[in-house]
Parts: structure tokens; sequence; C-alpha cells
């Protein structure tokens, strides 16, 4: 089943069409990535799943009914862009009020939410202020607040956007236990690694989708050169498709290694002839 569903849709802002005739899908139980420059209609797209913008074309269904049904809300769970913590209330404060937001009973927050701070590591921080933590532990104290009603679906806008290397990948472990518990997710992202370690699916977006597919199909489609290293003098060679890869390693009289393109490089390569 597909927890979100978007058909053909076009958002623009006047004259900026920030949104070209986007088709999509989310299955349940998977990480979808969306991967593109600044401004690339990213945050558009997904302000549109969670209902806070209506495409001026085309049609969306999250979890099987349209995104603004409050029906959808109550599975939803949200951490927009540039979000924190209120910054006067504790961690604990912070998903507690949250929880009544969203209109989960004070019994259900205090189970559910006990159990969040534990996988969040979060305990030793429950009663400090959210202005006081570090932007790690204000992105934990966001995913927990977006976990309080056990969502259906995660939406993450640019979860690890400012966070150093270390909190990054606290983050990553984290989404990544919580997908193996089944949750779906959507995120947002500028970062390839972060595509290719969290994700199952990703859209390379600018505008308009430009490509899209598992990591390994989106690497096995657009790496069509190798690098061949020949150890014995240091030379680098570049070469299109196996005869060419074939004929230079014939010609190489001891140790060498043949790379293939990193999905890096093949965004770069993707990207750089979109207009
Ligand atoms: N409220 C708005 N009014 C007018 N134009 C907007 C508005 N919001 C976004 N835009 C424009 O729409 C385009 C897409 O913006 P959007 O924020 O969706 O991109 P993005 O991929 O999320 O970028 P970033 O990675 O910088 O967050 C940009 O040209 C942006 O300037």
């Amino acid at each position: 089943m597909y927890v979100i569903e978007v058909n053909n849709v076009w958002k623009a802002y006047g004259k900026i069409i920030a949104n070209e005739d986007i088709t999509m899908r989310v299955k349940e139980g998977e990480i979808v990535a969306l991967l593109g420059p600044n401004g690339a209609g990213k945050t558009t797209l997904v302000k549109q799943i969670y209902g806070e913008l209506t495409p001026t074309k085309g049609e969306i269904r999250v979890l099987g009914k349209k995104p603004t049904d409050r029906h959808v809300k109550k599975f939803l769970g949200v951490i927009p862009q540039e979000c924190e913590p209120y910054g006067d209330l504790t961690v604990w404060d912070n998903i507690y009020y949250m929880g009544r937001l969203k209109g989960a009973s004070k019994d259900e927050i205090k189970k559910r939410g006990e159990e969040l701070l534990e996988r969040l590591d979060l305990r030793s921080k429950r009663n400090t202020l959210a202005r006081d933590l570090s932007g790690g532990l204000k992105r934990r104290t966001l995913i927990a607040m977006a976990l309080i009603n056990n969502p259906k679906l995660l939406i993450l806008d640019e979860p690890t956007t400012g966070l150093d290397p270390e909190a990054r990948r606290e983050v990553w472990e984290i989404l990544l236990n919580m997908r193996k518990e089944g949750q779906s997710m959507l995120l947002t992202t500028h970062y390839l690694d972060e595509a290719e370690r969290l994700a199952d699916k990703i859209y390379f977006l600018s505008r308009k989708i430009i490509v899209e597919g598992t990591p390994t199909q989106i690497k096995e489609k657009f790496a069509d050169w190798y690098e061949v290293i020949d150890y014995t003098n240091g030379k680098v060679y570049k070469v299109k498709g196996e005869e060419e890869l074939k004929k230079i390693i014939m010609t190489i009289n001891g140790k060498f290694e043949v790379r293939m393109p990193s999905l890096e490089e093949i965004y770069l390569q993707v990207m750089k002839d979109v207009e």
C-alpha cells in the first residue's frame, strides 16, 4: 500500500513554477528521499504533502485521503525545515504538549513519552529547557515530538541540516531503527551520503523529477564510466563503456584499481545538464 501518492502535481507561486508535473510514490515501511539543490522545490512539495499548501494542479493522496483531511493530520508526524522545540519548555513538556495538541490522552502521552525518552536517549535531559540543548539534542526532541502520536507517516524536511557529523549520524541511526520497526518516512535532503545511507528510494528533484530509483538502480543506470587507477605509475584514466575499460586494463602491467562513479558524482553529472 502507498502512504503517499502524488499525481502530476504542479505548484506555482505567481510566475514561479516550483513544482512541475511531479508524480511520486512512498510505500508503507519505506524511507524515500527527495534530493535537490536550494530552490529545487523540495519544501514546496512536502508542504503540499502535509497539507500546508495545496497544489495548483494535480492530486495528492496521503494514507488514501486528501492531505487537508483532518483524519490524515492525526496520523502524520511532521518536522518542518528549521523548526525548533519551544525554548522555554523542558524536553518533557515539549513532548507532552505536542501530544495534547495532537489529541492524545494524558495516559497515552505518559506511556509513549517515556518510551520515546528511552529510545531517543533523552532521559537525562527530560527536565532541561529546550533552549539549553545542543543542536543534535534539539533535533532528537523534535523527533520525539513528531512521534508522540505514533504516526503512520513521518515527514522530515532536512532532518540533519546544521548538525555536526556525529549528531547527523545519531539522527541516521534513529531513523534507520525506526525503519526496522516499519515506520514510513519521507525526507528532504541536500546530502547525497544521507540519501544513500537512509533511502530505499531517491528522487532527484529540480522543479521536476529528474531521476528516480533505488540507489543501486540509479548507479546501474547512470554509471556509464569507470575510473582506472594504474598503481605502477599513479595515472588515472577515465573511460566510457566496458570495451574501453578492457582495452585500458590490457595495457597495464601491474596493480590497478577500477572505480565506478559514486552516487554524488552521478548526481552532479545529471543535475549539471538540467536548466
Ligand atoms: N512563498 C513563496 N512565494 C514565492 N516563491 C516561493 C515561495 N516559497 C518558495 N518559493 C520559490 O519556489 C522555489 C522552490 O522553493 P522551495 O523552498 O520549495 O525549494 P527547496 O528545494 O526546498 O529549497 P531549500 O533546499 O533551499 O530549502 C524557489 O524558487 C523559491 O524561491
